[in-house]
């Protein structure tokens, strides 16, 4: 699957190579599938964004995750490592080959069966979840966050945090319209209609972190339905 944002990174190239240098090793097999996702243009999480999780996630110290878009299995084995035996991640993917792709690594690398995989389209999965998460991690298809946030919040503790991948279009987000190429149009005015919702809505408090192509993060302040 390509990615050509992938390569059009919101981060400063000098900054993106600084953390690549000193960037912190993961243990295995954690760090094997990094470099066979990476080998194979799988879009996993760059790791600048690996870092900024290694680093949250050892100072809030969640027990649950809810992630859109599983891939290979790659961020839910990372989630999963970095809770710790307690945590659990509930991941969501629609795409076959990707399924066989996260079952074969689930298969060998979930042996204390804290993840657990469900497959289809995220926005019909959705519905049907029943428990509430501490972090949600939206790394699927862009043009769909905004139809799907108000579910996904509907999922996530108060006081829990959001993560949304991916969102700054290598920084043409913030172009007029009329500059964007007309297959990316619609990308563009769902990914912009996303930041303003999100930025603009009550009860969220929310920040944008320019790692990767732009990791936008909220928390969920109080208990209620949010709709964008
Ligand atoms: C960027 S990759 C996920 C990478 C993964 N989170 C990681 O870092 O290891 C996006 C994945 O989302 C899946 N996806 C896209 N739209 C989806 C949807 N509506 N429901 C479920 N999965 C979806 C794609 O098939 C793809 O495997």
């Amino acid at each position: 699957m390509h990615n050509e944002m992938l390569h059009h990174p919101a981060i400063p190239a000098p900054l993106r190579e600084f953390l690549r240098a000193h960037g912190q090793p993961l243990p295995e097999p954690l760090n094997t599938l990094e470099n066979q996702a990476r080998a194979a243009d799988v879009p996993i999480i760059p790791h600048e964004t690996v870092d900024f999780f290694q680093t949250w996630f050892r100072q809030v110290h969640p027990t649950s995750v809810l992630e859109l878009g599983t891939a290979i299995g790659f961020s839910a084995l990372l989630f999963a490592q970095l809770m710790g035996p307690a945590g659990r991640v509930t991941t969501l993917e629609r795409a076959p080959i990707m399924i066989g792709h996260a079952q074969a690594n689930l298969a060998q690398y979930n042996t204390a069966q804290q993840i657990t995989l469900r497959t289809g389209d995220a926005t019909t999965l959705l519905p049907t979840l029943t428990d509430t998460y501490d972090v949600a991690f939206m790394d699927s298809a862009k043009a769909q966050y905004i139809h799907q946030l108000s579910l996904v919040l509907a999922r996530v503790k108060v006081g829990g945090t959001v993560f949304i991948d991916d969102v700054l279009q290598g920084g043409t987000i913030f172009l007029p319209e009329t500059e964007i190429p007309h297959r990316l149009k619609g990308i563009h005015r769902n990914l912009r209609q996303l930041l303003e919702s999100v930025f603009a809505a009550k009860g969220l408090t929310a920040t944008l972190i320019p790692l990767g192509d732009g990791l936008l993060m909220m928390t969920k302040d109080v208990d209620q339905d949010f709709t964008f």
